[in-house]
């Protein structure tokens, strides 16, 4: 009510008016400003004033999701807080190299989509370079002939595909087009800030239940009720999970799609080797690289220079011989939690932090330099034999999965063979190959090197994904390559746990879980 209203009255009431109306200001104003003061203390919902930054946060791994994780926390947080990211073995994780006479060549995660912008935007924004991948003609060898084999001629091969499997090679391609352009969505939400508490939740946000369905059905189910021949099932399907997860078509749906997605045109790898990516953002976050593996984390109470006392968790971690320990306000895992490939044990949790089992599947990188034996796969003499990548089905009798020629992490074209007609071949297996196993695959060959790996999870849908949230302030990032393993994927899931941290360390909840987000964000700009 406006004071000038009682002006009319009668000079008492008049004056008892203005005493009440005073009085009610009075108190409406304090109200006011103990209103205002709570506000700033517990921040305005939208565009909260954050509260005071962590001390100290860990992080276990430095893959491409730990130091992904480190370089937007870093952004969220800013320069105040510590960022200490902790790494057993060597910056980069499943992002390695090995040397081959002075040359060096990708042993774990080699080729990147041409839509995967956080690979490409941390390319850009840390001053690295892009490479084209290595892009030779394909065959599918059966272990008798080969049922399918590339033309260099666009036309020809059009032809060849639809005289084989009629329209369904466009049909996938469709069908993969469709789940990729859902996946993008997930640019759209980060950049909005917006963050996930589940790996579902992170799913359904971008297609709704039939998206989550996906991960909950193995892809053969899912193409055989789309009406897929079982011969482009085995011929053409099976010979790509095998190349790129080393598994059958009983994967899920959606790392399915992720893995016909390496059949698109455009891949490309960071010139100098893809792990460059990782000690670029571990320097750009200003992150303290600890050489050392973490054995345990524990809840402690600790009373801080303000004389709060206030819950951390102790890391104890191992350098050499000596066991060392710090104290951290928030932790995030960004490696795989097994026993095999972390071993890291949460202690004295209340409820316990359950133990993962999840299995990953073991796979063997072999690179080769020497003269492929092009009799093994076709009559063919090697003068010939123009296929630069020879696929497999599922034939127990096949003792690799795949064999495809590489370029080393520096050359930008396609590798040219060698006067003697020697390349660098990369081979796939399930197990190390033996002598015999090479020398029926090579005519003669100089080197080669071996990397063993626990490549990536073994799929088997229905799946349920590890939670993001561990304990309040204990986050795991590689629940989510039980949706699909790859760098990009890691990338998202680091963005994720940094922005979750972020809202929950701030209190702003409605920037987590959000429905039907790309509803809401349609009209933002
Ligand atoms: C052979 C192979 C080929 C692949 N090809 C591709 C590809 O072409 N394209 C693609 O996109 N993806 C590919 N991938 C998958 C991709 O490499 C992974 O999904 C991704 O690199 C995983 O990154 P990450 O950071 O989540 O995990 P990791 O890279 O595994 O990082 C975890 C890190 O944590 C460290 N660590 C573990 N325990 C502890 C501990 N207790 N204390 C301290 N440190 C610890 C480990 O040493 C490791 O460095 C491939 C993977 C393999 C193995
Ligand atoms: C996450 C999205 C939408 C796309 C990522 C596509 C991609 C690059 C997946 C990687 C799949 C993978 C694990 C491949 C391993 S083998 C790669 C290659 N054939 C090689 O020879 O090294």
């Amino acid at each position: 009510m406006r004071a000038d209203s009682w002006a009319f009255q009668s000079d008492n009431n008049a004056s008892r008016a203005m005493e009440r109306t005073r009085g009610r200001l009075a108190c409406s104003t304090v109200g006011l400003w103990l209103g205002l003061l709570l506000l700033c203390s517990w921040g305005f919902p939208g565009s909260a004033e954050p509260r005071a930054p962590p001390e100290n946060i860990a992080i276990i791994g430095a893959g491409i999701g730990g130091t992904s994780a480190a370089y937007y926390l870093r952004q969220k947080f800013g320069n105040d807080v510590k960022i200490d990211v902790f790494e057993k073995g060597e910056v980069g994780g499943r992002l390695a190299t090995v040397t081959m006479q002075g040359q060096e060549y990708e042993s774990g995660g080699s080729v990147i989509h041409p839509l995967n912008l956080h690979m490409k935007r941390f390319v850009k924004d840390l001053g690295l370079s892009a490479v084209q991948s290595p892009s030779g003609l394909v065959g599918v060898y059966n272990g008798e002939t080969l049922v399918y084999e590339e033309s260099s001629w666009f036309i020809i091969n059009m032809i060849k595909l639809i005289w084989h499997y009629g329209f369904q090679s466009l049909r996938m391609h469709m069908w993969v087009e469709d789940i990729l352009d859902k996946f993008m969505r997930i640019y759209r939400y980060q950049s909005h800030d917006y963050a996930f508490s589940s790996v579902e939740k992170l799913l359904h946000s971008l297609g709704g239940d039939d998206y989550l369905g996906l991960f909950n059905r193995s892809l053969l189910e899912t193409l055989q009720k789309a009406g897929f021949s079982e011969k482009f099932l085995d011929e053409i399907i099976t010979p790509v999970m095998r190349v790129n997860y080393g598994q059958t078509m009983n994967i899920n749906g959606f790392v399915g799609a992720v893995s016909m997605s390496c059949t698109d045109p455009g891949l490309w790898a960071v010139k100098g080797g893809n792990k460059l990516v990782c000690s670029r953002l571990l320097q750009a976050s200003k992150s303290n690289l600890i050489s050392g593996s973490v054995m345990s984390i524990e809840e402690k109470t600790r009373t801080k220079q303000t004389g709060n006392p206030t819950k951390v968790y102790e890391a104890v971690y191992q350098t050499g011989s000596e066991t060392h320990s710090a104290f951290y306000d928030i932790v995030l895992v960004a490696t795989p939690l097994n026993r095999k490939m972390s071993n890291i044990t949460f202690l004295n949790f209340d409820p316990p932090i359950e133990e993962f089992h999840q299995y990953y599947e073991p796979l063997v990188t072999t690179l080769i330099k020497g003269q492929l034996n092009s009799t093994v796969f076709t009559s063919r003499a090697l003068d010939e034999f123009d296929l630069g990548t020879v696929l497999t089905t599922d034939n127990p009798d096949l003792f690799i999965n795949s064999i495809g020629f590489v370029s080393s992490v520096e050359e930008s074209n396609n590798p040219q063979p060698k006067a003697d007609r020697s390349h660098v071949w990369k081979i796939f297996s399930a197990g190390p190959l033996t002598k015999e196993q090479i020398l029926k695959l090579f005519v003669s060959y100089d080197y080669a090197v071996k990397r063993s790996w626990l490549a990536y999870p073994h799929y088997t849908p229905p799946e349920k994904c590890p939670s993001i949230i561990l304990h309040d302030r204990l986050y795991y990032l590689n629940g989510m390559e039980v949706a699909a393993s790859a760098m990009e994927v890691s990338a998202v899931a680091g963005y994720n746990a940094a922005l979750l941290a972020y809202h929950r360390w701030n209190g702003h909840t409605h920037m987590i879980d959000q429905e039907d987000l790309y509803e809401k964000l349609k009209t933002e700009l």
